[in-house]
């Protein structure tokens, strides 16, 4: 490990990142902060959760010309959570220098930020449509950009944004350094990017695994009909303190957080339809723990930093590899450990084994709970909690009805009936979800190439419509529901971009 003072990092900024609580630089932090400092282009690739952020963050700060009032330096992102997050980082790293961060996304007024555009931005942080919306209103001047961030990469070549992206390079001066960054960067992807590229210096933390050693991944078999059970079981007896689910399309999302609902977990979707208001609000809650479960589409989570997530379920197996990278690295981030558990039909086996072939990494079988185990479980949080009040010695007031109890009845009795009641029950209320069709089959093969990316067809016909059931005594009714269906409009970027491809958040 690398100190920041070994890496010619100004006192300024090495003060900022120790109130960070950034000690040592991460290893994609120590191969790229020089070269970013010397303006050399970068591809930089490392796993999630890794601190790539700051690795570009700090040689943009670092390059940062405090009298100039013009903006220089922009980062692009995928997804408007995305731009805020980045910008809070560098916003952070750049806390003693006085760097003015701007992030612009869509959905967010678009006066406000014509507001505070004018009030000259050193660094802007924004969605490809937003930022191109500005180009074109002529309310972001791009003439003085020494620095431009791609952010997962990717992703947006991947979601189809090179055309815009080709746009907004052209309003960014050619003698500009580009800076890429992804845990993910599959080699058709990376050609395209080399293209707008001068020379870059390619950075890849050399890593035996592509995801991190500290998250422990299970896979569960399980036929479609039965996976909302096995969740459900799964998170009694896993007992995540934040979890996130993720589903494959955005009916799916909806579907789920409302199952999950009725069965008592606090759980609240995010996706690319819904509000920006609404997407705000609910990472707020996640973040503040006010919900237990946030189901998420792989889009709306691509890069969220979100600290304090132990679990994240994979409700439907991805269709690439690269996918699985990122849903799961949504845990075991900056060291910390984690659990990931994928579901998948028998029929999906072959894609599990793709993302095992390019993951470098086994998935351990986890045997789906039985009802009982999960109850077994729920009685062990009985005693947990009921042993938490007797910690808190704050029960007193109960001491003379204890009296009055232990006169008429035996301590055993009264302790087993005391955790009776306190024992959740398992709760199978009735749920319907639509049911997703398997993947097309695949076979595992020298065939792989980073999973979908050949060819463009992704989707492979997935199924959009399907058949709804109920889950859990077969009983129909019940609470059961059904969502406005798939709605596949892709807006996660405020909706003024053009959708060339199908994948499932679209
Ligand atoms: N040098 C460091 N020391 C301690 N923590 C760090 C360091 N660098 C970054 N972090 C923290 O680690 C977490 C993950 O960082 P970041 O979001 O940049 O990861 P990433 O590599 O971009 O992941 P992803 O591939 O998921 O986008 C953040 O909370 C960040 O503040
Ligand atoms: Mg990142």
């Amino acid at each position: 490990m690398t100190k920041f003072s070994e890496l010619n990092i100004n006192e300024t900024t090495q003060k900022a990142l120790i109130r960070m609580g950034f000690e040592e630089a991460t290893p994609i932090q120590e191969g790229t902060i020089t070269f970013g400092m010397e303006g050399r282009d970068v591809i930089g690739q490392a796993q999630t959760g890794t601190g790539k952020t700051a690795a570009f963050g700090i040689p943009i700060i670092e390059k940062l010309d405090p009298k100039s009032t013009a903006v220089q330096a922009l980062v692009i992102a995928p997804t408007r959570e995305l731009a805020i997050q980045v910008s809070e980082e560098i916003y952070k790293v750049g806390y003693g220098s006085r760097a003015k961060v701007l992030s612009v996304y869509g959905g967010q007024e678009i006066g406000r930020q014509i507001r505070a555009l004018r009030n000259n931005p050193n660094i802007v942080v924004g969605t490809p449509g937003r930022i191109l919306d500005h180009i074109n209103r002529k309310t972001l001047k791009l003439d003085h950009v020494q620095t431009l961030v791609l952010d997962e990469a990717d992703e947006m070549l991947n979601m189809g944004f090179i055309e815009d992206i080709n746009t907004i390079l052209a309003s960014v001066p050619a003698e500009r350094q580009t800076l890429l960054f992804s845990a993910t960067m599959p080699a058709p992807i990376r050609k395209i990017a080399e293209t707008f590229m001068k020379n870059p210096e390619i950075v890849k933390i050399k890593s035996k695994e592509m995801t991190v050693e500290n998250i422990e991944q299970f896979f569960v078999k399980s036929h479609e009909r039965e996976k909302f059970d096995v969740l459900s079981r799964l998170l009694n007896v896993q007992q995540p303190e934040l979890a996130i689910v993720f589903g494959r399309t955005k009916r799916r999302v909806d579907e789920l957080a409302h199952a999950l609902s009725i069965r008592g977990y606090i759980a609240e979707g995010i996706h690319g339809d819904l509000t920006q208001a609404k997407r705000m609000s609910v990472l707020r809650q996640f973040k503040d723990n006010k919900i237990d479960v946030l189901v998420a589409t792989d889009v709306a989570a691509r890069g969220l930093d979100i600290s304090g997530v132990t679990h994240v379920y994979n409700f439907d197996i991805p269709q690439d590899p690269e996918s699985y990278v990122h849903r799961i690295g949504r845990t075991g981030r900056a060291g910390k450990s984690g659990v990931a558990v994928t579901f998948v039909t028998p029929r999906e086996m072959g894609y599990l084994r793709i993302v095992e072939e390019t993951t470098k990494k086994r998935m351990t079988p986890l045997r789906p709970p039985t009802s009982d185990e999960a109850l077994l479980e729920q009685k062990k949080n009985a005693v947990d909690s009921l042993i938490e009040v007797i910690d808190q010695q704050n029960s007193e007031d109960y001491a003379g009805l204890a009296a009055q109890l232990l006169e008429k009845h035996d301590a055993k009795e009264i302790v087993a009936a005391a955790l009776k009641s306190l024992t959740k029950n398992i709760d199978e209320t009735p749920v319907s979800i639509t049911e997703e069709r398997p993947l097309p089959s695949r076979r595992p093969s020298s065939s792989r190439s980073g999973g979908g990316y050949k060819g463009g067809n992704r989707s492979g016909g997935r199924s959009q419509g399907g058949r709804s059931r109920n889950f859990s005594g077969g009983g129909s009714g019940g609470g059961s529901r059904r969502s406005s269906g798939p709605r596949d409009s892709a807006r996660r970027d405020g909706g003024s971009r053009r959708n060339s491809s199908n994948r499932s958040e679209r």
